[in-house]
């Protein structure tokens, strides 16, 4: 009891100054802030990584308090919020003014969330130094990691962005910044070929330092062996199956809404949830359980 009541009154007080008068202890927001060390912690204890878009302060602040660790302002906001066909047409500034818009609903509403600011087509391709440049763009805007798509070409610009103290998210399978090249939104991986060169390629990232993997419509297989095969870097899946460190879905998505047809590896969480918040918990729930992904409905 005396512990207890030792433990608490300082972090409080430390808390009352730093940051003015919390909500209970008990709220979503009191929550630790997710960091490396704590990634790191639940990636090797097993305990699955939720990860949702947003791209505005609201929706990041209702994830956030629904449970939701990692925020991704994914450059998927050139398809859901402005129309376009795919996500090349997507710009940093753009994708600046997204983030800054989704750090400032979590400061508002005291969110605890891990931010990852996607970099957009056309970003880091140059070198690494227009890598880093458009990095400090997104962690200016607030972002605690930055993402970028591609595989082996990629590995020096990780190690750059990396040693100089920005977390990087890498991503391999479909990449949708390269549909034109890929020739469509299709699963990624098939070929022992393919499968053999993703799992080189997931190795070079984890050794460059990216401290996160997404692994987007490949085989759930494949994307467990690598997922095993990776220690020192979590794989988030999207229509790769449940055996993946963590999920990651389009917020737009998994509440039902969408422009064109639902991709297989969607699941609406609004079917008899009782709000946004809620189909939000139910998610986490689900991801938590290993219940979301269902193999045999939503994967490969
Ligand atoms: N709303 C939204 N959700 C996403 O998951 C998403 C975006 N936008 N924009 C960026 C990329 C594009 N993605 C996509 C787009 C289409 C399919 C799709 O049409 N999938 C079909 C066909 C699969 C196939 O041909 O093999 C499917 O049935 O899943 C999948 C992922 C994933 N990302
Ligand atoms: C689908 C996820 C992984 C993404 O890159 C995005 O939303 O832009
Ligand atoms: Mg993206």
């Amino acid at each position: 009891m005396t512990s207890v009541t030792m433990s608490q009154a300082p972090s409080e007080s430390l808390s009352a100054t730093a940051y003015g008068t919390l909500p209970p202890a008990s709220t979503p927001s009191a929550r630790k802030p997710l960091s490396l060390p704590r990634l790191r912690e639940m990636h090797a204890h097993g305990e699955k990584i939720t990860m949702l878009t947003a791209y505005d302060a609201t929706f990041a602040a209702v994830a956030d308090a629904a449970g939701v660790e990692c925020i991704l302002v994914g450059d998927s906001l050139g398809m859901v919020c402005q129309g376009l066909s795919s996500t090349v047409g997507v710009t940093l500034e753009t994708m600046r003014y997204h983030t800054e818009c989704v750090t400032r609903g979590l400061r508002r509403s005291q969110g605890v969330a891990w931010v990852i600011g996607d970099l957009p087509f056309g970003t880091y391709h140059e070198s690494k130094e227009q890598a880093l440049r458009s990095a400090v763009v997104l962690m200016q805007a607030g972002a605690h990691m930055v993402k970028l798509e591609g595989g082996g070409w990629t590995t020096e610009t990780v190690r750059f962005l990396v040693e100089r103290g920005i977390p990087v998210c890498a991503h391999l399978g479909l990449t949708p910044q390269t549909v034109h090249a890929l020739g469509g939104y299709r699963v990624q991986g098939k070929t022992d070929e393919s499968a053999a060169l993703l799992r080189r390629e997931a190795s070079a990232l984890q050794d460059a330092g990216a401290s996160m993997l997404v692994l987007e419509m490949v085989p759930a297989a494949l994307a467990a062996e690598v997922t095993q095969q990776l220690t020192h870097c979590a794989t988030i899946g999207i229509g790769a199956g449940s055996g993946t460190a963590g999920q990651v879905l389009v917020l737009h998505d998994m509440l039902g809404m969408n422009l064109g047809k639902m991709a297989r590896f969607v699941h609406n969480f609004m079917d008899g949830a009782p709000s946004v918040r809620g189909a939000m918990e139910a998610y986490v729930r689900a991801v938590k359980n290993v219940s979301f992904p269902d193999n045999s409905i939503h994967a490969w």
